[in-house]
C-alpha cells in the first residue's frame, strides 16, 4: 500500500471508533477486539496506524531486548509497535527509554499485552500513548526476551500481522487485517452516521423503541 493511500486510511480510522469497527468486523466474522485489560495507561488518546510486531517468549537468559530495539530503530513513522507476549501481565516490555526513541521515531503509539513501566516519566515528558495489559515495574531481563520482529503475533487474544491497522481509543484496542481495511472503514463510518442520526432523534425527546425500529439497530 503506497503512503498517501495508508495516510488516508488512517486518517479514516482516526475519525471512527473502535466500537464502530469492531461491529463492522463483526458483519465480516472477524473478531477484531483486543480483551478489555489492554487499555490505555498513560495518556488518553486515540491511536491508529499500521502494526509493527515483535514477539516475546519467556527466557531466564539476562539478555537484553535487542530484537524490540530493533523493531523502534526499523520502524516507519507514524506505525503502532505491537508485542505479543504469553502471560505478560508482571513484566513490563515498554517503558521510559522505549517511548524516548519511539517519540523521537514518530511512532503513533505502543499496544502490549504484557505491562509497562516507567509511567509517571512517560506522562510526565513524552505523552505517548502505550495501551497495555498492566502496570508493572519488573524488567523483562532474566524473564522475557523479545526473539523476532515483524511476524505474526497474538496480542490480547488478536492476531496481529505487520501491517494490519490498528485503532485504540478509551474503549480499547481493535486489529483490522490490511486485506479489509477499507471496507471495514466505509462501513464503520456508515455505522457512525447512522448513530449520529440516532442520537439526534434521541435528543429530540423520539421514543428509543420508535427511533430503534426505524433504524433496526442499536
Ligand atoms: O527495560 C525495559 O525493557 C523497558 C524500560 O524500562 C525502558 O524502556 O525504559
Ligand atoms: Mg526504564
Amino acid at each position: 500500500m503506497n503512503s498517501p493511500q495508508l495516510q488516508r486510511l488512517v486518517t479514516g480510522f482516526l475519525n471512527t471508533t473502535t466500537a464502530s469497527v469492531s461491529d463492522a468486523l463483526d458483519r465480516r466474522g472477524i473478531r477484531g477486539f483486543m480483551s478489555h485489560e489492554i487499555k490505555p495507561r498513560t495518556v488518553s488518546r486515540k491511536i491508529a496506524g499500521i502494526a509493527v510486531t515483535i514477539r516475546e517468549v519467556p527466557s531466564t537468559e539476562r539478555q537484553p531486548p535487542l530484537r524490540a530495539i530493533e523493531a523502534i530503530d526499523s520502524a516507519p513513522a507514524g506505525a503502532v509497535i505491537v508485542i505479543g507476549v504469553d502471560n505478560g501481565a508482571d513484566v513490563a516490555v515498554w517503558g521510559g527509554l522505549m517511548t524516548a526513541a519511539a517519540l523521537a521515531r514518530g511512532l503513533a503509539g505502543a499496544i502490549l499485552d504484557g505491562g509497562v513501566r516507567d509511567v509517571a516519566e512517560i506522562r510526565r515528558d513524552y505523552d505517548f500513548p502505550v495501551y497495555a495489559r498492566s502496570i508493572v515495574p519488573s524488567t523483562t531481563v532474566g524473564r522475557y526476551v523479545a526473539i523476532e520482529h515483524d511476524v505474526v503475533v497474538v496480542c490480547g487474544g488478536v492476531r496481529v500481522a505487520p501491517g494490519d491497522i490498528v485503532l485504540g481509543d478509551d474503549d480499547g484496542v481493535v486489529v483490522v487485517p490490511a486485506a479489509v481495511a477499507e471496507g471495514v472503514l466505509q462501513e464503520a463510518l456508515s455505522i457512525d452516521a447512522r448513530e449520529a442520526q440516532m442520537a439526534q432523534e434521541l435528543r429530540e425527546g423520539r421514543r428509543f423503541m420508535e427511533v430503534f425500529e426505524k433504524y433496526a439497530r442499536i
